[in-house]
C-alpha cells in the first residue's frame, strides 16, 4: 500500500526516511523520497508549518495520486508534550486529532467549531491501527491537539489540559492533514516525537535533536506495520500494551 507521510520541515522528513531505510536495510529519500521499509511504499512530503500549509500540500498530493492512490496518510513530526503524560524524547500516536483552537472564545469559555455548528473539531484515526502503531513504535496512544499558536504560558497549557484532559501532545499540522485526508476518503494517523514541554516558553528546554532521533527510531519500528497497515485489522485492540489508553 502507498503511504504518504507529511512533515512540516525537511529535518522531520529526513528522520522519517532514515527510520524507514534503517528498518528496511535500504535507502530512502527525504522531500519527495520514498522508502521501501519492509515493503512499505512510504513517501515523505514536506508541507510547511501550520494546519493551512499542511492541508493544502496534503490535498494537492492526494488529488495528484488518482492513478496510484494513497491508502494511508500519516502526519509526523516533533511536538510539545503535556509533561505529566508525554516527556521530552517520548512518542505519541494520536487516537484523536483535535482542532484545539478552532472556534470562538467568550466570557463563558471556548466553543469549538463543532459546538458552533460549523464543522468538525476532531478526526479519529482507525482505532485498531492507531493502537497497533503505538505498540509498534513504543508510543503512548492518546489525543494530539492541533494549534495555530504554540502554547507559551502555564495558563494556556492548563486551559488546554482542562478542555482535553487526555491530551498528551500538541503540534501544528495534524488537523490540517486529517482534513485533507478526510476530503479524499483516506484514513489518517498522527505521530509526534516530543521536543519540548507544553507550558511556559523556555527555548533552553527544547530537545529537537532528541525528538528527531526518537522520530527516526519510531519509524524504523513502524516499517513492518506501514508495509500493510490494515493486514491485522480485526477491529480488536492489541492486548497487553501498557501505554494504550481508551479512546475518548
Ligand atoms: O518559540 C517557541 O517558544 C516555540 C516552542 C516550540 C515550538 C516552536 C515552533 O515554532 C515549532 C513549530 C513546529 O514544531 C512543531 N512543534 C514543536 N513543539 C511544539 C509545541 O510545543 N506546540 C506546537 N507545535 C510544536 C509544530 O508542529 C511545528 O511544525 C516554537
Amino acid at each position: 500500500m502507498r503511504v504518504l507521510v507529511v512533515t512540516a520541515v525537511a529535518a522531520e522528513a529526513e528522520s522519517v526516511a532514515a527510520g524507514l531505510a534503517a528498518g528496511a536495510g535500504s535507502s530512502a529519500g527525504s522531500s519527495a523520497g520514498s522508502g521501501s521499509g519492509h515493503g512499505a511504499r512510504a513517501e515523505t512530503l514536506i508541507a510547511g508549518v501550520g494546519p493551512a500549509a499542511a492541508a493544502a500540500a496534503t490535498a494537492t498530493a492526494l488529488a495528484s495520486s488518482a492513478d496510484d492512490p494513497y491508502g494511508l496518510v500519516v502526519s509526523a513530526g516533533i511536538g510539545g508534550g503535556f509533561p505529566h503524560r508525554a516527556p521530552v524524547g517520548s512518542l505519541v500516536v494520536a487516537d484523536a486529532i483535535v482542532a484545539a483552537d478552532l472556534g470562538a472564545d467568550g466570557p463563558d469559555g471556548f466553543l469549538s467549531v463543532e459546538e458552533l455548528g460549523f464543522g468538525r473539531a476532531v478526526h479519529l484515526p482507525p482505532a485498531g491501527l492507531a493502537a497497533r502503531a503505538a505498540e509498534a513504535a513504543g508510543a503512548l496512544c492518546a489525543p494530539v491537539l492541533t494549534v495555530s499558536t504554540v502554547t507559551g504560558t502555564a495558563a494556556r497549557a492548563a486551559e488546554l489540559s482542562g478542555r482535553h484532559p487526555r491530551a498528551a501532545a500538541e503540534a501544528m499540522e495534524g488537523f490540517g492533514v486529517a482534513e485533507a485526508a478526510a476530503v479524499h476518503g483516506v484514513p489518517v494517523l498522527e505521530i509526534r516525537a516530543i521536543s519540548n514541554p507544553v507550558g511556559p516558553r523556555d527555548r533552553a528546554a527544547w530537545r529537537i535533536g532528541d525528538a528527531l532521533n526518537a522520530l527516526r527510531d519510531g519509524f524504523q519500528r513502524l516499517g513492518p506495520l506501514l508495509a500493510d497497515p490494515f493486514a491485522d485489522d480485526t477491529g480488536d485492540l492489541p492486548a497487553g500494551n501498557p501505554l494504550f489508553e481508551e479512546s475518548p
